[in-house]
């Protein structure tokens, strides 16, 4: 079984007073957007987030083909990382993929490559890594418990780094060439603010 982590708990703040979340993108909640191109290769979404949002993202959800459980955070504003790691204690499944909830380009053949990479290698997590030296720790594939216990370990230790979990697993870095091979690099592309969700509302 596998699962996805959608980490929506963020504040939206470059996007101004409304939760980038639920912004409507070219007439589709953007969270529903990243969670529809999930559904053929995960049994399970798990949705992260504040308990504010819950009611506006569960009606975002409707009528979701896959189970969706959410995993609220109990501290809330503590950062991406802690986010990943309260979502990932929420799974099901051996293996999860993490995708930021502003990334409504996420390519399947991606996300599938990367499960791929993580379970043949049978290593806590793969992580893309991209030309421009960036890891891409929202859009990866997690051993869920292992990396659930690594954040909460992070974060007791008071390090909010979100490579600081890593540090203590075995991982495999994935390559922008090798993403290339199985999908569109555009599918770590994020929106942030105002004009680049214009933008992309422009690409649907
Ligand atoms: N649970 C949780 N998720 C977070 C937190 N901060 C950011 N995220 C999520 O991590 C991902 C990447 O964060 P950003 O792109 O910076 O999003 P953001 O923090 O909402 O936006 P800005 O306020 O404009 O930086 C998004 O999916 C956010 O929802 C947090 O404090 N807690």
């Amino acid at each position: 079984m596998r699962s996805a982590v959608v980490v929506a708990g963020g504040r939206s703040t470059r996007f101004g007073d409304a939760d980038k979340a639920v912004a409507e993108l070219a007439g589709t909640p953007m969270i529903r957007r990243v969670a529809d191109r999930l559904v053929s290769t995960v049994d399970e979404l798990v949705v992260n987030c504040r308990a504010d949002q819950r009611a506006a993202i569960e009606s975002a959800m409707g009528d979701y083909p896959l189970p969706v459980r959410y995993a609220l955070d109990t501290d809330t504003d503590e950062g991406p990382m802690a986010g990943i790691g309260t979502g990932l204690g929420a799974c099901d499944g051996e293996y999860a993929v993490v995708v930021a909830c502003d990334m409504p380009f996420v390519d399947s053949g991606v996300v599938e490559y990367l499960f791929e990479r993580a379970e043949e290698e049978n290593v806590d997590a793969a992580v893309p890594k991209l030309d421009d030296g960036w890891y891409q720790t929202t859009q990866a594939v997690y051993r869920a418990d292992a990396m659930a216990a690594a954040c909460e370990a992070a974060l007791e230790r008071g390090d909010r780094k979100i490579l600081a979990p890593l540090e203590e697993l075995a991982w495999v870095v994935v390559e922008e060439s090798e993403i290339r091979e199985h999908g569109d690099v555009g599918t770590f592309e994020n929106v942030n603010t105002r004009d680049e969700f214009e933008d992309a509302q422009t690409r649907f």
